[in-house]
């Protein structure tokens, strides 16, 4: 009998889609090639056949700290609780990890997969992935999976109910397709930087073409639409918009040389959405709210802004607000805790791709059904959706392009030097033109407008888009003070990419324009504005902290709190709570003596640090409060860009090396961190080593050993952004 197995499982856990997107992939891909097997999100598993399947595949992302993603948080209980060596005996796995070296923990779920899966008695098959998001995920997902292929039929039993044959020539069909295309003579782009001076004829065509790439490309304005609703509601009506231009690619052929035979092409994925209009439309009576295929793991509710904040003066290098939000007294929430932000996407760039893609103002209020099979999870309830909905909603414009939309577009073009740039850009040869091009962000409509016979269809563009996602932010306040409210802050996402072309988030400007664009601060306290009048709602939902980013239930901990720039906004959440804790325990008048009611609250340090005091000093008022009543115990302020010496927390970290260890190690003190993944935390995390080398008198491996033991154990927290 053989020991090969029949059929395979593949379970995937994805925070923002690109698990879940890549894992789906290979189940339709597998299914091609003739192989027999299902695909779950790792949370089914008690609906997936984990015993009886032979050959798992694992595709898994991270989040907060090195944390498995929400829909795998119930596999990982029952993994953890699982202690059966035999339980997995008969299974062979490999583990697809997609991280960000940006964070410390880099692609630490996958880790923890292989250990726990071996620990259950499964035997890996297979070399794990480690993808890299920083570097671009493509660069080990695509020859990651490309070799799972070749690896798969030594451990899976092809279906023989299938026509095998006919399997493998279509593949070889395909694969020629991808990996061969051979550039023909006349089409040869010479290098333009070294040869201008000598340039073969096909290369004067070829300028033109780069040329008409570089000029911005003439599009017609946005018919006006039959649909205006009033402007100061949450939700974003169709309304004529001002026409927006993309900026076009700048893009470098120098890896064009004469003959050049393009190879490591990503798959072309397999088309899965399919759009349709529906028959019957019905009556539209959700204009003004998110439409119901966006799913969200708690209710949404449409909180009215009540206040709002600018914290920093006009010349300060980045405009911070700050917003108070109604959200009920039935929403429970504890400082530490995040929410999330359903914004639409920008609607000038939806009019404008929507213009792009020739379809009429006409249809944007059209309902479309969205079927297919293994859709992504952010369109599998698009069953009755106006069209506008699914471009504001369901997918992301703005985010990393992948490779493999750059491949599918160039099947959609029918300019044939234009089809050759972009197969370029995806191929392996143009690998550094594909990362610039990453580099810069660009949206849908830079890329649509730099290629002008480029006319994908939307099912596609579906298809190969990312996922649409809510924001998250950090409260910045305690209920014990503002009961049913909640305040936060953020930096108003609008820079200039190195390449010149203007940026802009999604949910910060949009929640910049909603509130009226409010004046930066012109004195050193900022003012709160009320808003509460205006009737403006924003449609948000509590996310309950997954990673214990919340105060010690044990008040009489020390508390050291790392938090720079808008990393600081859920220290001021737990300060205030502190300050109201203190309130009540003094009114109560149990305790009695000032002293005792200080000792019952451990000392606090706050680590903070801005550029220049008199643009950016967030919180100000609140934190000299807090200094002044007690709140905080040691303030230590970093400031960056006011003098030629620049100071930043982790300078601070170093100065108070000793006193701080004396904190942490002798008094049990927790560490909180938020801010910068990249700069901030890796400073920090420095200072520490050199803390414990100095003080503990350990060498950098062992003093790194115990700071991944604090991050363990909870006494060292951390909510990181990249
Ligand atoms: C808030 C946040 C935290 C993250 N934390 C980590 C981390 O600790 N380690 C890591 O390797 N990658 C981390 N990442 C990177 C993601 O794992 C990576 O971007 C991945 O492509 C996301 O895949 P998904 O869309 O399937 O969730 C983080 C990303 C975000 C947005």
């Amino acid at each position: 009998m053989s020991d090969l197995a029949k059929e395979y499982l593949i379970l995937w856990a994805s925070q923002t889609g690109n698990a879940e997107w890549i894992a789906k992939n290979i189940h339709t891909e597998a299914g091609k090639k003739g192989y027999k097997g299902q695909c779950f999100v790792m949370d089914d598993y008690t609906i997936a056949p984990l015993q009886q399947t032979g050959v798992i595949i694992l595709v898994a992302s991270n989040t907060g700290d090195g944390d498995a993603p929400d829909n795998s948080l119930k596999f990982w209980r029952f993994l953890r609780r699982n202690k059966d060596k035999t339980y997995l005996n008969n299974a062979k796995f490999a583990i697809l990890g997609l991280g960000d070296s940006n964070y410390s923990n880099f692609n630490y779920t996958g880790q923890r997969l292989e250990k726990k899966f071996k620990e259950l008695g499964a035997t890996m098959f297979y070399e794990r992935g480690m993808a890299d998001d920083a570097e671009g995920l493509e660069n080990v997902v695509d020859p990651w999976i490309e070799k799972l292929w070749e690896v798969l039929p030594t451990v899976l039993l092809q279906d023989t109910t299938l026509s095998i044959t006919e399997s493998v020539n279509s593949e070889k069909e395909l694969e020629k397709q991808m990996t061969e295309l051979r550039i023909e003579p006349e089409l040869i782009p010479f290098s333009m930087n070294n040869r201008k001076n000598t340039l073969p004829q096909a290369v004067e065509n070829y300028i033109a073409l780069e040329n008409s790439l570089i000029e911005a490309v003439e599009t017609k304005p946005v018919e006006s639409s039959s649909v205006t609703t009033e402007s100061t509601t949450s939700t974003t009506p169709t309304t004529t918009v001002k026409h927006v231009k993309g900026y076009p690619l700048q893009i470098t052929l120098d890896g064009l040389e004469a003959g050049v035979k393009l190879t490591g092409l990503p798959r072309i994925s397999v088309p899965v959405a399919k759009l349709t209009k529906l028959s019957e439309q019905p009556l539209d009576t959700k204009e003004n709210s998110v439409p119901d295929f966006v799913v969200t793991p708690a209710p949404v509710t449409y909180a009215p802004v009540v206040m709002v904040s600018c914290l920093t003066t006009a010349d300060a290098a980045k405009r911070t607000l700050e917003l108070e939000l109604d959200i009920g007294q039935e929403t429970h929430f504890e400082p530490g805790d995040a929410f999330g932000i359903l914004a639409p996407n920008d609607e000038q760039l939806v009019q404008a791709i929507l213009n792009r893609l020739n379809i009429p103002s006409s249809e944007y209020n059209s309902f479309y059904t969205v079927e297919g099979e293994n859709l992504p999870t952010h369109l599998e309830k698009a069953t009755k959706t106006r069209l506008i909905d699914l471009f504001r909603y369901a997918v992301d414009f703005t985010s990393h392009p992948r490779k493999a939309l750059f491949r599918m577009l160039a099947d959609h073009t029918t300019d044939p030097k234009e089809k050759l740039t972009l197969m370029y850009i995806c191929s392996k040869q143009g690998t550094a033109t594909f990362n610039a091009i990453r580099d810069e962000s660009p949206t849908l409509l830079d890329i649509l407008e730099s290629f002008p016979s480029c006319q994908p269809p939307i099912d596609r563009l579906l298809d190969l888009l990312p996922a649409h996602l809510p924001r998250f932010y950090s409260i910045s306040s305690s209920p014990l003070k503002r009961q049913g409210k909640i305040r936060f802050a953020f930096n108003v996402v609008n820079y200039a990419t190195l390449g010149n072309a203007q940026r802009k988030g999604i949910a910060t400007p949009w929640l910049d324009n909603l509130t009226n664009l409010v004046p930066s601060r012109t004195t050193p306290e900022n003012q709160e504005i009320d808003i509460s009048g205006l009737g403006i709602k924003v449609p948000m939902y509590i996310r309950p902290n997954a990673n214990a980013f919340i105060l010690p239930t044990k008040s009489e901990r020390p508390l050291v709190l790392i938090g720079p720039g808008t990393g600081i906004a859920p220290f001021i959440g737990f300060l205030e709570h502190r300050q109201m804790q203190r309130k009540i325990r003094t009114s109560m008048g149990t305790v009695g003596h000032p002293r005792e009611i200080q000792d019952s609250f451990g000392p606090v340090y706050l680590y903070y640090g801005f550029r220049d005091k008199s643009k950016d000093f967030l919180f100000e008022k609140e934190i000299n409060q807090f200094k002044q009543d007690g709140t905080i115990t040691h303030l230590a302020i970093a400031e960056s860009r006011a003098t030629d010496t620049k100071v930043y927390v982790q300078d601070l970290i170093k100065r108070d090396a000793e006193k701080l260890y004396e904190l942490i190690m002798k008094k049990d003190a927790a560490i909180y961190i938020c801010g910068d993944a990249k700069g901030m935390a890796r400073g920090v995390q420095d200072a520490l080593v050199d803390m414990l080398v100095q003080y503990h008198q350990v060498d950098v491996v062992e003093a790194n050993k115990i700071l991944m033991e604090w991050i363990a154990s909870k006494k060292y927290l951390r909510d990181l952004w990249a």
